[in-house]
């Protein structure tokens, strides 16, 4: 599919949200409640299209990397969330009114009040494109919504100083964003009332389980845990073999500040997270190879701490040479992310792989880029890619007392000779009484070089050893240092862990945006060019007619697509051809096959392409064969176009 912009009309997200509400792809939850801010239900179409997200998400990444798939519980008890840092460090930091009460997420409030007065500052420069043409409605939804300053121009240092603090905003503690908010006098647009210092809000939903109420618990904000948890399990079933990765399809909550996004920013979502387990001293990808020519668009560390949004474009492989990426799985995995976004139809002009700076990091994380797309609220982050270390198995580990251990057995046994400490315990107890235990304590911490002189000294005769300032005189019958061999058959490590971790939400959403375009003849006439392998129908079957005489027709062209695999609907509606197909425009659909007159006496069938609504003709056999090898990503429109003849009745049916 071509990302070109097909519309003559510029992107209107009103249109969009109107279109997606229309066709029920999502609503508000609780709608007929009032609503619950950061909750939605997904209808029919929304349903289907995350379904058919998720379906290619498992060919891709499980099917495709043969990973181990589980379904963990939501339902956490609270130690696995305090062992693993959650409790004390899963926060953001929010502001409050100061005269309304009203509670702002810290860094948004700030991003939107400097993003706001530099496009005002643009304006006032006449920088500005011309503002899209917005009908009373729309303004009115947006008021109250983002926030939104005079077009006044700020002095040229003023505005560098604001880019400067976007682009390193992530890095920025609570102090600090409080310091911002007082230096350049942001306060809350809504209301132009100050706000107070920023405090820390933990994001987990907290619970209890059970009836006593004693066992705390929480719902999970990440799917990670449940992997870490099973680790011994998963590498058992793996034949005790590293590197090899487990996958989670399932729901997170996270209790967001003040969620205003859409889909973009909710409480309660889907996740699919990959946790990779590798040799930390081996983070090289077997399959690298193939993916080391992929071209990523990247934001580095070092260009955004120098307040610069400069992008480079760059093969994974020169990437991980120089250093920039840290390693080859991680880069792998940023391939094989942005191979699976363009696969679901995001359009690759708009997508970027951004760096973490050093404050910005999970505290778990060593390196770490998210896959960011840009939509109409700016660039998010949709995908994150981790490299989260040791640390959740270390951390789980240490507090249970279970290993979470790779135990290797080595090919060549590591040799290794080294002096060791031999005491005569009788003889030492006899001489030092109760001090026999520290002698015995600081002998034992003596490193290679401090025990081969005791043994030099021994050697001669005595000698003294001087510990808090209590003197010990040795003699070798107390003490003897010997050399001996070790031999190691077993290598034993904690692996580390490579994350790639997707909110399928935000993919959802961004890839409508990507996909939404409306016809240069009608507005009004949208369209979602959703790839065939997304979209939620796949074929529209279309009988011009609602006599009966068409309805074995129908039957059989139903039948046979079912037994193509291929999902079709039947729409038998009263309104005109037009109508319909328009209809279906805006569910996606990529396919139209109609049935006429003709086709009962010819038994042939028009086929039409709802990008460019072009229309070919074939009989019923032959259409079936080229939907199923369109659908199915063998051909494209222009094979199609050599196999069936064009249709020229086309403008008869669109009008
Ligand atoms: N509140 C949310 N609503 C929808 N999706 C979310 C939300 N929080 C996280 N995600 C998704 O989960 C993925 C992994 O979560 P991660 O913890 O890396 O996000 P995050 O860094 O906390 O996001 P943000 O900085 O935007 O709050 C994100 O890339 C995103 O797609």
């Amino acid at each position: 599919m071509s990302h070109v912009n097909k519309s003559a009309h510029p992107f209107d997200k009103g249109r969009l949200e109107a279109l997606l509400s229309r066709r029920f792809f999502y609503a508000p939850a609780f709608e007929i409640y009032g609503g619950v801010a950061g909750l939605y239900d997904y209808g029919p179409s929304g349903s289907t299209l995350q379904a058919n997200i998720i379906a290619e998400w498992r060919k891709h990444f499980i099917v495709e990397e043969s990973m181990l798939e589980l379904d963990t519980t939501i339902m956490t008890p609270a130690p696995v969330f305090e062992t693993s840092g959650h409790v004390a460090r899963f926060a953001d930091w929010m502001v409050k009114d100061v005269k309304t009460g009203d509670v702002i997420r810290a860094d948004h409030l700030v991003k939107n009040v400097l993003e706001a007065r530099l496009a005002g500052d643009k304006e006032a420069r006449g920088q500005a494109a011309a503002p899209a043409k917005e009908d009373e409605k729309d303004k009115k939804k947006k008021k109250n919504k983002t926030a939104k300053a005079a077009a006044v121009q700020l002095a040229d240092d003023v505005a560098k100083s604001y880019e400067v603090t976007l682009a390193q905003l992530d890095n920025f503690s609570g102090a600090e964003l409080g310091e911002l908010c007082r230096k350049f006098n942001i306060r809350n647009p809504d209301t132009d009332n100050e706000v107070t210092e920023p405090q820390e809000f933990n994001l987990m939903f907290a619970s209890s389980i059970g009836p006593t109420g004693q066992h705390p618990g929480y719902l999970r904000p990440e799917t990670a845990q449940g992997h870490f948890l099973n680790f011994s399990r998963l590498l058992d079933y793996n034949n005790g073999r590293v590197p090899f990765a487990s996958a989670q399809i399932g729901r997170s909550f996270r209790n967001e500040i003040s969620p205003r996004a859409g889909l973009l920013r909710v409480r309660e979502f889907t996740m699919a997270e990959i946790e990779h387990f590798v040799d930390p001293q081996n983070k090289s990808h077997p399959r690298f190879k193939e993916m080391r020519d992929v071209v990523l668009v990247l934001l580095d560390r070092h260009v955004q701490s120098s307040g610069n949004t400069t992008l480079i474009k760059m093969s994974i492989g020169e990437a991980v040479e120089k250093g920039i990426i840290a390693n080859e799985t991680l880069a792998y995995f940023m391939a094989r992310i942005y191979l699976f976004l363009l696969k679901i139809g995001i359009n690759p002009d708009r997508l970027r792989f951004r760096q973490h700076m050093s404050n910005e990091m999970a505290h778990y994380a060593t390196d770490c880029w998210d896959a960011e797309i840009q939509n109409s609220t700016g660039w998010t982050e949709c995908v994150g890619c981790a490299d989260r270390a040791a640390y959740d198995l270390t951390v789980h580990s240490a507090r249970t007392g279970h290993p979470l251990v790779v135990r290797e057995a080595l090919k060549e046994p590591i040799v290794t000779e080294k002096e060791v400490p031999e005491f005569n315990k009788k003889a030492l107890g006899k001489t030092f009484k109760q001090d026999a235990g520290v002698l015995q304590k600081h002998v034992e911490s003596l490193d290679e070089a401090a025990l081969s002189k005791l043994k030099s000294e021994l050697a001669e005769g005595s000698t003294t050893i001087i510990i808090d300032g209590k003197t010990f005189e040795i003699a070798p019958d107390l003490l003897r240092v010997e050399r001996k061999t070790f031999k190691q058959s077993i290598r034993e490590y904690t692996p580390n862990v490579i994350e790639p971790s997707f909110g399928l939400g935000r993919i959802l959403y961004t890839l409508l945006e990507h996909t939404y375009w409306s016809r240069e003849q009608d507005v009004e006439r949208g369209v979602l060019s959703l790839p065939p392998v997304v979209a939620p129908t796949k074929v529209l079957i279309v009988p011009l007619s609602s006599k009966e005489e068409f309805d074995p027709l129908v039957q059989e062209v139903s039948s046979k697509l079912r037994r193509a695999g291929i999902f079709s609907r039947v729409d038998d509606s009263n309104t005109s051809i037009g109508k319909r197909y328009a209809r279906n425009d805006e569910l996606g659909t990529p396919y139209g096959v109609t049935i006429d007159f003709a086709s009962v006496q010819n038994k042939t069938m028009t086929i039409r392409e709802r990008d460019t609504m072009d229309q070919r003709i074939g009989s019923i056999d032959e259409v079936i064969a080229t939907v199923t090898d369109l659908v199915e990503g063998n051909i494209d429109w222009t094979e199609a176009c050599q196999r069936l003849p064009a249709y020229d009745g086309v403008q008869a049916i669109e009008s």
